[in-house]
């Protein structure tokens, strides 16, 4: 299986690049915030303390969305691999991902961590805002907010992984193609060999 954890801070494009890649490596996409607002679109209990704490631009208790990763991952369980898509936010998400991939016989494949500086990160979401009717994009003090979050309890994520050798950074800004061109390279070193070069292998014996 192959498990991408999609890192980087509030609109780097994880959501954009997540749309690509899916299509690409035949991935299930999971991202909490998605899983979250459609919780707050059902209005269930959950959704409502939620939308209470996302509005702020503060993080939801990590058991809640550790529950909705466990769920989703039994509710997916002939799946290729998944992309996870704004989680794990804190250490103990990501120490509680390890220990629910176990469950399933898999584990993270690497992480990918889009790099953006705030300003463009700022411009990106007022933007999104104009469409997205996320009330978290809706003005640029909640923006800031979003990303000092990101910085002071998210960031460290980026360390867990990196001990243990999984830790990819890209630069986020630039065209979407070449971005995703540059994560597809990284990906296609995490598969066993049996796309390019077990094709390649099977070629010259048939020749
Ligand atoms: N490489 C890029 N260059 C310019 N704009 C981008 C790029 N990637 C994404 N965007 C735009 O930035 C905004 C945030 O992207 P999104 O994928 O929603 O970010 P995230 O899911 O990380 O919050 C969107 O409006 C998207 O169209
Ligand atoms: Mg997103």
């Amino acid at each position: 299986m192959l498990n991408l954890v999609l890192f980087g801070p509030p609109g780097a494009g994880k959501g954009t690049q997540s749309q690509k890649l899916i299509a690409r490596y035949n991935l299930v996409h999971l991202s909490t915030g998605d899983l979250l607002r459609a919780q707050i679109t059902q209005g269930t209990e959950l959704g409502l303390r939620a939308k209470k704490l996302m509005d702020e631009g503060l993080l939801v208790p990590d058991e809640v969305v550790i529950g909705m990763i466990d769920s989703a991952l039994n509710d997916n369980k002939q799946a290729a691999g998944f992309i996870f898509d704004g989680f794990p936010r804190t250490v103990p998400q990501a120490e509680s991902l390890d220990q629910l991939l176990a469950k399933h016989d898999t584990k993270v494949s690497c992480m990918v961590a889009l790099e953006v500086a705030e300003e463009e990160l700022v411009k990106r979401l007022l933007e999104r805002g104009k469409t997205s009717g996320r009330p978290d994009d809706q003005n640029e003090e909640k923006i800031r907010k979003r990303v000092t979050v990101y910085n002071t309890e998210t960031a460290q994520v980026a360390g867990y992984y990196a001990q243990q050798e999984k830790f990819h950074a890209l630069n986020g800004i630039g065209a979407i193609e070449d971005i995703f061109g540059q994560i597809c390279t990284i990906l296609d070193e995490q598969l066993p060999a049996t796309s390019e070069s077990s094709r390649q292998a099977t070629d010259e014996v048939k020749a």
